[in-house]
């Protein structure tokens, strides 16, 4: 944390840094130097009866506290505005992270859980950095200076005095030690909550059709119910130092009067030194909280600190290889490729295959054979364990990862639209496309039409993942924005698996359009979908069992016959 705060606080900004802590000592040396000028109005100005000391004096005072009205403002102002700028860049460093983190990073965590070290781990560093660690030195410099300026003053009656002080050290260390545990536990639990409204968002439709609106508000209540049980005992511990430490301070006080009191009677010290006294110790517990607190949330910030080390540290399994990807026509050959997720054994098993440009192949096989691994392989969203799949004769594992993945055009079962207009989403995989070729892509996925009778054409916007069109609307939108690449292989996982039979026609016409000239592999269980392809590759337990056309496997009799017979091509 200290190193980070050096390289990316201090060094980035140290100008703005130097001035506001320099405007924070000054502030605080306005703050010191109130008891002194009581000391002298008591003891000098009121004793001798000096009218013209006390106007002066009196306005020496407003002086004061507006300076240090003003140096408190500069330090307030140059901070935020340094905190601000450092979230600024942390936030966009991480995005970029994220951006390259490995697929298998999303797939495995919770999407709230990031969500929440964007936006509650950033704030508690940003309150570390640019609050709490310039408070905490600066705060213990000024307990010091009062506690030095009493010892000038009287050190008998300082020595007295101060015998209070380790009870105060004590109690505000054991409280600032349980928030910090609690924090960090709140911290948590608000990760939790933000996870699961996150879940709650996305499945809207689920929790509606089940009618499970109850259900989710009770597992919904008791997360926030934790977390503000959580707050509250931070809120109860917060409301016990507080009068804790002021009547510990009190006795401090007490002990002043009773001591110095003496002092004065025995003419040891005068009246204003002992104001001066009771005005400092009075000055004292105000700073020690705030040293409390700055290093309750040094705590919490260190730990979100860690948590984002984490993040950012995780170490990535897809390399980019570098070399620009040829053009050529889309040849694609898996060889002898098998693959595994990390947790799970063996899912593919020495997969041949060659995919020619023109050809439409189509995976087939029972639920979990392995179909999608595959999509995920091509895609290089994972690297196989043994074997390497080719495009015109190059490993892509060589490729650049950008320059790879544009020559692929990749269909899912649910596309996801972004919150845009219909052009801007077909736009999206090449920003400076002309109008005219985003017309032609429309036009080959055979959505122009339809785009042309919305209420304004292309610029009418699609909602919230492209909510407020069709799925069959929304599956064509999706196969224009792939095609306006120009990719050579064209990948759809399902693509006409949530569509009802006329959709389901439109979708295929123009999938059967945009496959012409292009290797094109289609994951489908859908009859109608077989019968257009040129192959079909039928996968079972990871291994590919059976290859040919729908006609050839089905004249052989095996277990793609067999599973067409059944109806049970795999979903
Ligand atoms: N990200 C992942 N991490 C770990 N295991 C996974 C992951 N994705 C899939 N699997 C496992 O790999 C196996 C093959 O999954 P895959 O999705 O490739 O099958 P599929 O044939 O496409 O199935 P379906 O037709 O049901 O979509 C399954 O047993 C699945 O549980």
């Amino acid at each position: 944390m200290y190193t980070f705060y050096w390289q990316k606080f201090i060094l980035p900004f140290w100008p703005k840094v130097v001035i506001a802590l320099a405007s924070f000592l000054m502030a605080s040396v306005a703050g010191l130097a109130a008891p002194i000028i009581i000391k002298l109005l008591i003891d000098n100005v009121l004793a001798d009866g000096d009218l013209y000391q006390l106007h002066f004096i009196t306005a020496g005072i407003v002086v004061l506290y507006l300076l240090r009205g003003i140096f408190s403002y500069v330090y307030g102002y140059l901070m935020a505005k340094v905190g601000n700028r450092l979230i600024e860049r942390m936030r966009q460093e991480m995005f970029v992270k994220l951006q390259s983190k490995d697929y298998a990073y999303f797939v495995n965590n919770q999407t709230g859980e990031v969500i929440s070290l964007f936006s509650n781990d950033l704030t508690l560093i940003q309150q570390a950095v640019s609050v709490s660690i310039p408070e905490f030195f600066i705060e213990t410099l000024n307990v010091l200076a009062i506690l030095s300026i009493m010892i000038y003053f009287d050190w008998q009656l300082s020595l007295v005095t101060f015998a209070t002080l380790p009870f105060i050290f004590l109690v505000v260390g054991y409280f600032n030690k349980k928030t910090a545990k609690i924090g960090m536990l709140m911290e948590d639990s608000l990760a939790k909550v933000a996870s699961f409204l996150h879940q709650t968002l996305l499945s809207a439709t689920i929790v509606k059709s089940y009618s499970r609106e109850e259900y989710e508000y009770r597992k919904f209540s008791q997360r926030i119910h934790q977390a503000a049980e959580e707050f509250l005992k931070m809120q109860r511990l917060n409301a016990v130092l507080v009068p804790l430490v002021e009547f510990l301070a009190a006795i401090g006080l007490t002990v002043i009067i009773w001591f110095g009191g003496r002092e004065v009677i025995d003419g040891e010290l005068t009246i204003g030194g002992m104001f001066a006294f009771l005005v400092y110790i009075i000055n004292v517990p105000a700073p020690m909280r705030k040293i409390a607190q700055a290093a309750t949330s040094l705590r919490m910030g260190t730990v979100a600190w860690e948590r984002i080390q984490q993040f950012e540290s995780q170490p990535r399994t897809i390399f980019d290889g570098g070399m620009e990807a040829p053009k050529g026509h889309g040849l694609v050959e898996f060889r002898d490729v098998s693959f595994c997720y990390s947790q799970n054994t063996g899912i593919l098993h020495h997969i041949n295959l060659c995919a020619r440009p023109g050809e439409i192949i189509a995976i087939v096989g029972p639920s979990g054979a392995g179909k999608s691994s595959v999509a995920n392989l091509l895609l290089r969203l994972y690297d196989p364990t043994s074997g390497g799949i080719y495009v015109d004769g190059v490993d892509i594992r060589e490729l650049n990862l950008a320059s790879h993945r544009k020559r692929i055009g990749f269909i899912q079962q649910e596309p996801i639209l972004f919150h845009g207009t219909v052009r801007e989403n077909i736009r999206y995989g090449f920003p400076g496309a002309s109008d005219a070729k985003v017309e032609w892509a429309a036009r080959m996925a055979d959505a122009h039409d339809f785009i042309l009778a919305l209420p304004n054409g292309y610029e009418t916007p699609v909602g919230e993942l492209g909510g407020l069109l069709s799925g069959g609307q929304r599956q064509r939108i999706a196969i224009a924005r792939a095609l306006i690449l120009e990719p050579a292989i064209l990948l759809l996982d399902e693509p006409t698996a949530a569509l009802d039979s006329q959709s389901e026609r439109q979708v295929m016409e123009s999938i059967r359009r945009a496959s012409g000239g292009r290797t094109t592999f289609i994951i489908t269980h859908r009859l109608s979908t077989l019968m257009a392809s040129d192959r079909v590759v039928y996968l079972a337990n990871g291994c590919i069992v059976e290859t040919g056309t729908h006609g050839e496997l089905l004249q052989r009799g095996g277990l793609y016959a067999k599973a067409v017979a059944l109806e049970a091509l795999g979903a």
